[in-house]
């Protein structure tokens, strides 16, 4: 099967860990030909092939690094059109971006979400149209603290006509309690039209029963990465416990929880053990309560483009060409970008 050629989704992609290193080498090569950066160049830090990154390495790559190189409007601007092409070019029609707002200089965080939705828009008027349409999703970072979350979900609000979709709690699972987001996940809730998605269980440390269920009380429409995942906790997102509300008016049922896996990340950043054959893919895909989204999580990093999380699906759990169709299909169902869209990727997405 091309996998490259299958129209697909994709829901769970940072934009930052999503742009490549020869772009980011690009960005830096200008900067340091005007003189503009000191950082070591970026296929020094991040060699090619290199996407064994653990947590802990892997967090302080944006924080120390890369956050540092794309700090002006231009190399935002620039790699974001960048990250849309590159999955375009493997295929994909449907994008949710998600990015932490953060100011630059010169730049505040209203800006850096405008300076990115103009990218998408230009990207967007380009002849002919292309065939990926891109929407954004705002990040709350785990170490942020509740005003910022609160103007992250305030920012969401203003530009939710320009293109922002959903709200994010994302960053180090190993930074803190999240009790504290509660407001600005209630705050979401009351936006109409945006979605609300979580990093779910990612390691054992926040894969408790307290914090999941904390985080399922926040009614997300989708969760992500979801690992560490205690038997009743199990339970309560095949029960739809968390979309209790969002009961389906024609049939009466519960929407499904839209998980999104992210298996290279996983195996690569050792968040799981056992290798792909082991990846918790397998346990879910049957389920019918659920829906899934495969994705990327930060392919930049990570180095595996969503064709290939297909590629990888269809080898390891032998997922033949109908079922393939249908897991990518499915995925319909949990984007956040309205009926409009869901119609035109029913009108795309291949049956068999
Ligand atoms: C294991 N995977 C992950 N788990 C949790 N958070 C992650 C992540 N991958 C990326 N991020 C979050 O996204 C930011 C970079 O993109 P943006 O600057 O927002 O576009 C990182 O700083 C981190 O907070």
């Amino acid at each position: 099967m091309d996998f490259r050629a299958l129209p697909k989704i994709e829901l769970h992609a940072h934009l930052s860990g999503s742009i490549s290193r020869q772009c980011l080498h690009e960005v830096w090569l200008r900067k340091k030909e005007a003189g503009e950066t000191d950082l070591e160049d970026p296929l020094m830090v991040m060699p090619e092939g290199k996407h064994d990154y653990d947590l802990k390495a892997f967090f302080p790559l944006f924080s120390s690094y890369i956050y540092h190189l794309i700090s002006c409007p231009w190399s935002l601007s620039h790699t974001t059109t960048r990250v849309l092409e590159d999955f375009a070019s493997d295929g994909v029609v449907y994008l949710e971006l998600r990015t932490t707002p953060r100011s630059l200089p010169g730049l505040s965080k209203a800006e850096y979400v405008q300076t990115i939705l103009d990218a998408i828009s230009s990207y967007h008027s380009r002849s002919p149209p292309p065939p990926l349409r891109a929407k954004l999703i705002l990040s709350v970072d785990r170490r942020n603290s509740l005003p910022e979350a609160l103007e992250a979900v305030s920012l969401a609000r203003t530009f939710q006509s320009a293109g922002v979709v959903g709200v994010d709690l994302c960053g180090d699972p190993a930074a803190g309690p999240i009790d504290k987001f509660r407001p600005a996940f209630d705050q979401v809730k009351k936006i109409p039209g945006t979605g609300v998605t979580l990093h779910f269980a990612e390691t054992a440390c926040s894969g408790t029963g307290k914090e999941l269920m904390e985080l399922l009380s926040w009614k997300p429409e989708r969760i992500g990465h979801v690992i560490h995942v205690p038997r009743n906790i199990r339970g309560q997102i095949i029960n739809g416990f968390a979309s209790e509300e969002a009961v389906k008016g024609d049939e009466g049922r519960k929407k499904k929880m839209g998980l999104e896996l992210c298996l290279s990340c996983n195996v690569h950043a050792g968040m799981i053990s056992g290798g792909f054959e082991a990846h918790h893919f397998g346990e879910w895909w049957k389920v019918e309560e659920t829906i899934i989204a495969l994705s990327t999580d930060d392919v930049g990093v990570f180095g595996s483009p969503l064709s290939n999380e297909y590629a990888l699906v269809a080898e390891h759990f032998r997922l033949d060409r109908t079922e393939i169709c249908a897991l990518a299909r499915g995925a319909i169902e949990v984007i956040f970008g309205g009926e409009e869209e869901k119609e035109r990727l029913r009108g795309i997405m291949w049956t068999e």
